[in-house]
């Protein structure tokens, strides 16, 4: 299975069930009919931006939304926002008074979603930083305060640099808080033979493969690697 993004690349369609069929009944039966409205706007205006493919997957993102309300999130990390498809999800689980820390290198494409998050009445709880992630990770990590602070953290953004992510969002979430990684089947490509895999996804491949080994052997988290979406591996702070 395939699709062609709005620039002519051909990418294996993201999502491991057995036919695209069967992904559209799970999302046509459980996801979009219960999808809040703000969501369903913006995945439409994301619809026509040539990365659209970027966007969470709205049946990890409803995944997402529970775990957030089991943990009783209310200090959150987004690192990656495109147009915000997560953070408009994460603004609307947690409550009034809480807080998102959400980085992104572009402010272009938030900007995009921006108008969407402003009228459902969430933008108070966004603390948007136009920034590479690494280091706005290690400032709040200069602040005691912020060390097991955090209730979740999402990622979805370079997969080159998840390792490093993963060492300091450890440090920053709170024992029992999650950290969500997203794209850890990367398109189906980390099973596939190496020759098989399009270029322009081997670096993201290694990169995910690195990461899946590391948390599997990583005792101070559980995790769960569900096959939802593009893969999202849920991480438990234990110790
Ligand atoms: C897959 S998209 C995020 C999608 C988003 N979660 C959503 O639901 O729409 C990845 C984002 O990560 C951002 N990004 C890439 N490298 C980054 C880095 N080093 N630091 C911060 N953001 C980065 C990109 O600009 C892009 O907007």
């Amino acid at each position: 299975m395939e699709h062609t993004t709005k620039n002519g690349t051909r990418y294996p369609t993201k999502g491991i069930l057995l036919s695209e069929e069967l992904y559209e009944y799970v999302l046509e039966t459980s996801v979009y009919p219960r999808e809040p409205e703000p969501l369903k706007e913006l995945r439409d205006v994301t619809s026509s931006h040539p990365w659209a493919s970027m966007g969470t997957a709205p049946d990890a993102g409803q995944l997402m939304a529970m775990l957030l309300k089991l943990v009783k999130a209310k200090k959150t990390i987004e690192v990656g926002v495109f147009t915000g498809y997560s953070l408009l999800l994460t603004a609307l689980s947690i409550p009034d008074d809480g807080k998102i820390t959400a980085i992104d290198v572009s402010q272009e494409s938030y900007e995009i979603g921006l108008p969407i998050i402003k009228k459902a009445g969430v933008e108070h709880k966004i603390d948007f930083i136009e920034s590479q992630a690494l280091p706005v990770l290690d400032k709040l990590l200069e602040d005691n305060e912020n060390e097991g602070s955090f209730d979740f953290a999402f990622v979805d953004a370079d997969k080159v640099n998840y390792s490093n992510y993963h060492e300091r969002l450890i440090k920053l979430v709170k024992i029992g808080g999650i950290i969500a990684y997203d794209n850890t089947l990367w398109y189906g490509t980390v099973a596939m033979p190496e020759e098989m895999v399009l270029e322009e996804l081997k670096p993201g491949r290694e990169s995910v493969i690195k990461l899946n080994k590391m948390l599997a052997v990583d005792s101070r988290v559980m995790i769960s690697h569900a096959s939802i979406g593009d893969g999202i591996t849920i991480c438990m702070r234990v110790h």
